[in-house]
């Protein structure tokens, strides 16, 4: 689903790499948390997944193709099918809820009528219904991220991509945050999220994957936050 093969990520000439030859593969239908120090290149392995940037050399393969490859035109269409979600949310602020989920349908060509049917699904999915009239701003904080999940799942992506998801929340609302989240990947979604959060890591016990200026010093299933305990 997710493969990286010796990936070099240099930034800026002469800068150390922001990843050095990393290789890291994930299988469809897992669920990966990446960890390690703030600069030790997670969103960096985001960005590479999407595109966003390009690796300095080695092979990113995703979803079959390698997308270091891949030409500009082709990126939006690799795009549809990773669903990201973010630690500061990113929802239009001006927008209903309704309408910042259906938004991602209208991008992709859906119908209207698609769009009346899917999105009340993908809210119900994370457990807003009825919250379809409410701006972002009356929302909790926990549930402007449900908004978000439902905005990245709705055109039901194979992978979801997250990047400190629960950064902005307090422990009992991020345990909620995860357990949708681990709905949303035993429903065979493949879920990569970078986080600092320990204790989720802890206690959720999936595939830890940590780096370290760069490199993978550790890959374990089952694992923890802090290594081997
Ligand atoms: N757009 C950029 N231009 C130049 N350098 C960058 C850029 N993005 C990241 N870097 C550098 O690459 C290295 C890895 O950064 P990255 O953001 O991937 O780390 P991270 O593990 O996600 O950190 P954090 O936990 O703070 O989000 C850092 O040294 C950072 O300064």
């Amino acid at each position: 689903m997710i493969e990286f093969v010796n990936v070099t990520k240099i930034y800026q000439r002469g800068a150390k790499p922001a990843l050095d030859h990393a290789n890291i593969g994930i299988e469809k239908g897992e669920f990966v948390f990446l960890v390690g120090p703030s600069g030790s290149g997670k969103s960096t392995f985001l960005s590479l997944v999407l595109r966003e940037e390009r690796a300095t050399s080695g092979k990113v393969m995703v979803l079959g193709r390698d997308v270091t490859r891949m030409s500009r035109w082709k990126v939006p269409q690799l795009r549809r099918q990773i669903g990201t979600v973010f630690q500061d949310f990113r929802l239009l602020e001006g927008k209903t809820v309704f309408d910042n989920v259906a938004l991602a349908l209208q991008v992709t060509g859906h119908s209207r009528s698609d769009i009346r049917s899917m999105v009340p699904e993908a809210l119900s999915m994370v457990g807003l219904d009825g919250k379809e009239k409410r701006m972002p701003h009356e929302l909790s904080g926990g549930e402007q991220q449900r908004v978000a999940i439902a905005r990245a799942m709705v055109n039901r992506p194979q992978i979801l991509l997250a990047d400190e998801p629960t950064g902005n929340l307090d422990p009992t609302t991020s345990l909620g945050i995860m357990s949708l989240l681990d709905h949303i990947n035993r429903t065979g979604t493949t879920v990569v999220m970078a986080t600092h959060d320990d204790e989720i890591v802890d206690q959720m016990r999936m595939r830890v994957i940590e780096l370290r200026d760069g490199s993978v010093i550790r890959d374990q299933d089952r694992g923890v936050y802090g290594g081997l305990r």
